[in-house]
């Protein structure tokens, strides 16, 4: 029965990720849905300033604590085993939804393209960056990333066996795609705003922070095969390629 509630746990815990992600993809997108990034009512500069980055800040922080093994060493000291990535996801999408529902706009434009070459090529790579999150997300193990593989494998009572280190495809131009890819959907905008920049930068910082730690991780857990790979390929930039693995 325990094992039948986690895996229903997980399955919610999933979907909400799944909505979570494809609200986000309209909300960066100023795309039609209730609230966008430069959607909303404009406040007091130090003030918006103060909630976004308050905004972006929690989720950084939820990100990074919460996925350091440490944590994990503590927190599994409460709750099984298998829920844990699955209530890691549903944190995260829950401080999303915080960040979409009070996100403040800065609508003043920083730039505003019009030539629709232009517009076209920034909408594709938008459009792309999403396309390899989620190819990376599956590269990896789309579902043992977001908890489904954890709960399925409890309900039929069978050991969790981790997905060990892997460099298919994406991973073998650079080392962090999945990152890559939100990083260029976050920056291709054909009109980006204040709010808009605030949002890029805050994450684009986090998102170098973030990295750090989960390459000291990994070098901890997978040792040489892990450094020799971060020796020769290229962290986010694939021109800065060196060697292929
Ligand atoms: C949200 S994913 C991001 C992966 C990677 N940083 C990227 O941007 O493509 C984070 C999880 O992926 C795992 N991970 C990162 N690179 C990996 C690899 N090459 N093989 C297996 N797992 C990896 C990390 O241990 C972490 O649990």
């Amino acid at each position: 029965m325990i094992r039948l509630l986690c895996f229903i746990y997980g399955l919610v815990c999933y979907l909400a990720f799944f909505a979570t992600f494809l609200y986000l993809i309209g909300f960066v997108g100023n795309l039609p849905v209730p609230k966008t990034i430069d959607g909303g009512t404009p406040a007091s500069l130090g003030k918006t300033i103060s909630i976004d980055l308050a905004l972006v800040a929690l989720f950084a922080f939820q990100h990074s604590v919460m996925a350091r093994p440490g944590f994990k060493r503590w927190w599994t000291r409460f709750m099984p085993q298998a829920i844990e990535r699955s209530s890691y996801v549903l944190l995260a999408s829950l401080i999303l939804c915080l960040l979409f529902w009070r996100w403040v706009p800065i609508t003043q434009e920083v730039w505003h393209l019009h030539a629709p070459f232009v517009t076209t090529v920034l909408w594709v790579l938008f459009a792309l960056g999403w396309l390899v999150v989620l190819t990376s997300t599956y590269l990896i193990n789309h579902f043992d990333l977001f908890g489904l593989r954890q709960v399925y494998l409890n309900l039929r009572n069978r050991s969790y066996a981790p997905i060990g280190f892997r460099t298919p495809f994406l991973y073998r131009i650079v080392r962090h795609p999945l990152m890559l890819g939100f990083l260029v959907s976050f920056w291709a905008a054909p009109v980006m705003t204040r709010g808009h920049l605030l949002f890029a930068a805050a994450m684009t910082m986090y998102v170098l922070i973030a990295l750090q730690l989960e390459e000291r991780d990994m070098a901890t857990y997978f040792g040489e095969p892990y450094r020799t790979y971060r020796r020769r390929v290229a962290m986010l930039l694939p021109w800065r390629v060196r060697r292929g693995v």
